[in-house]
């Protein structure tokens, strides 16, 4: 493939070394370096950002608060240079309840599908919810448990599917404890990269019905149950255009260009779907076309004129104003 143009774009990306060895493919580097765009490696380790470069825009996954001040510093000295994305609106997917504010405010044109988020509590002490009824705001069992923190770590993808209230002794606050809804035992994982968006499926909790639930107690253990790329070919997929508005509506409003989101199609009503998870960063080696996809949305954030604020800009006007 020949070069698009003879600019010549150097994208600097920090990240895990899981993230490094997924998401940095042979296939990436050479698509993106057959468009101009070389992709270079940031030393998180030894060496401040601000005397690496020149970057053109940078894209990141780390957590810390040392990569934050880092970042920030960078981004002062390089006020032209795109940040992707910036931390702080990254740190409200680091929650299991901030992430899903946002799914409540969420407005778009007219859909016969609705997008809403499962009846949920916090839980910050055990005790209050071993002995306090009115903690559980009257949710419904099953119930999720999921740790409230979703901070890329083993723990925070461990979940439990609690039948009853027996079924909480023994779970480590803080959790968000999340009403279980069938939903045909299939996820909708929408990856988002800038305006673009790509829905797949995945497999799932099988449903529980009522008979069933009878003769279940206490709770089962389960973790990343949906990070397999399997084939399922009988369930119908949502709408084209009510993904787009969702995946549009939830960019927007978080101020995020690179994100995925679970959301499950509720048994009981064809129309209605929940969100139940976002994640900042997500697995895109997974997304059909991955390469392709990526190197455009660099190219056109490499494009944007130097008028067009950059994230992490237009946050802190936010912020300030
Ligand atoms: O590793 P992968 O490819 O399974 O990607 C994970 C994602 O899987 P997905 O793309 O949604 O199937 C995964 O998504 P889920 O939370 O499992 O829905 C997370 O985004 C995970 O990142 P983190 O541990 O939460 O920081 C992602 O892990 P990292 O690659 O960021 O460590
Ligand atoms: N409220 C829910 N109702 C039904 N199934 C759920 C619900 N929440 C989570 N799940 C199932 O559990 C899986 C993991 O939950 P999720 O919130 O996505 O955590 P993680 O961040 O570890 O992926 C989901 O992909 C889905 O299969
Ligand atoms: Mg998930
Ligand atoms: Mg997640």
């Amino acid at each position: 493939m020949s070069s698009e143009s003879s600019t010549r774009f150097s994208i600097g990306y920090a990240m895990p070394p899981k993230k490094l060895d997924s998401f940095i493919q042979p296939s990436f580097l050479d698509h993106a370096k057959s468009r101009g765009i070389n992709l270079v490696p940031i030393d998180t380790t030894t060496k401040p950002l601000i005397e690496q470069g020149p970057f053109d825009c940078v894209i990141h996954k780390i957590y810390d608060e040392e990569w934050k001040k880092q970042l920030i510093e960078f981004s002062s000295k390089n006020p032209n240079v795109p940040i992707i994305d910036h931390p702080n609106a990254i740190e409200k997917l680091h929650n299991r309840i901030s992430m899903l504010q946002v799914v409540k405010g969420l407005k778009f044109g007219y859909h016969s599908e609705m997008c809403c988020v499962p009846n949920q509590v916090v839980i910050e002490d055990s005790e209050s919810m071993l002995s306090d009824p009115s903690v559980l705001l009257g949710l419904k069992f099953p119930v999720i448990a999921k740790p409230l923190a979703a901070n890329a770590s083993a723990k925070s993808h461990e979940l439990s599917l609690v039948f009853d209230k027996d079924g909480l002794n023994g779970l480590k606050p803080p959790i968000v404890l999340q009403e279980f809804v069938n939903h045909g035992g299939v996820i909708f994982k929408v990856y988002v990269v800038g305006e673009y968006a790509q829905c797949v499926k995945r497999h799932s909790l099988p449903d529980i019905s009522e008979e069933k639930l009878g003769t279940l107690r206490g709770r089962v253990p389960f973790s990343q149950i949906s990070n397999q790329a399997y084939v399922i070919e009988e369930v119908e997929m949502p709408p084209m255009s009510f993904i787009n508005d969702v995946a549009n509506g939830l960019r927007l409003a978080m101020n995020l260009n690179l994100f995925n989101f679970d959301m499950i199609r509720d048994a009981t009503a064809g129309n209605k779907y929940l969100v139940i998870d976002i994640n900042y960063f997500p697995g895109y080696a997974k997304m059909p076309s991955y390469e392709t996809v990526l190197t455009d949305f660099l190219l056109g954030i490499l494009n944007r004129k130097p008028s067009e604020a950059t994230s992490l800009e237009l946050k802190e006007c936010q912020e300030s104003g």
